[in-house]
């Protein structure tokens, strides 16, 4: 799906932090919004996710005009095409890792969802075994791959990612970046913050935040899905 932000605007306690901001995020490419600490790129990155609520400007989802959707609409998006991989991770300390993949709690133990899926995607984000560990014991940088895994579990037409490296040793940060690839190479269209140089060589579009609009790098349009 195409997410685009046409000259959005947005001050937060009285600071102009987004200022005119326009970006096109295309499917089956993975959108990079970079930028000095504090230049609001996690801001940009929420209000494309419908999170927070725009002052000017619009955003449009494949062309469709979502910048006023009421409460309802906007759950239904989350549910239905978003993922987020945000800083706070979004993972509930007190269920196990498996509920917070599938999002189902087990019944007398056993696990429900997709269990050939569960275990896939956790092998994938080098967690296999753990879906009866609680959450809450994980590492900071497991908790991240736990929120990775439930993203691609979920397969959510957009992913919205904020410093998915940060915690990361060297291998699990190229684990990371080779699956949102993956992702992205299925027609995901993936839009991830960040200032890690390894995550921005590999994605197509690189959005420098808060000025003027810049790309400093895009791929050639007609290649898009
Ligand atoms: N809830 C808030 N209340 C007050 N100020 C905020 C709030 N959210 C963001 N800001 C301010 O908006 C600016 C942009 O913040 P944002 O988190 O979007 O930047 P960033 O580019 O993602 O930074 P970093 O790279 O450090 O994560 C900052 O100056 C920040 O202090």
């Amino acid at each position: 799906m195409k997410v685009e932000a046409q000259e959005i605007s947005l001050s937060i306690g009285g600071k102009k932090v987004l200022n005119r901001e326009s970006i096109c995020c295309l499917p089956g490419k993975m959108s990079a919004l970079v930028g000095p600490s504090g230049c609001g790129k996690t801001t940009l990155l929420n209000c494309l996710g419908l999170l927070l609520p725009v002052d000017e400007g619009s955003i449009f989802i494949d062309g469709n005009n979502v910048t006023k959707f009421n409460a309802a609409s906007r759950r239904k998006f989350w549910r239905d095409y978003a993922a987020f991989i945000l800083q706070d991770y979004g993972i509930m300390d007190e269920e196990t890792v498996a509920f917070n993949v599938t999002m189902e709690s087990s019944v007398f133990g056993r696990i429900k969802g997709n269990r050939e899926r569960l275990t896939q995607v956790l092998k994938q984000t080098g967690l296999q075994g753990r879906e009866e560990e609680l959450a809450g014991h994980l590492s900071g940088g497991e908790k991240q791959r736990l929120a990775l895994a439930r993203a691609i579990y979920k397969d959510a037409k957009i992913l919205f990612v904020d410093e998915p490296t940060a915690s990361l040793d060297v291998d699990n940060r190229k684990m990371v970046i080779d699956l949102f690839t993956e992702f992205a190479s299925r027609g995901r269209t993936v839009i991830v913050s960040t200032h890690d140089q390894e995550m921005i060589e590999a994605c197509d579009v690189l959005h420098e935040v808060g000025k003027n609009n810049a790309i400093i790098k895009q791929v050639s349009i007609n290649n898009s899905v």
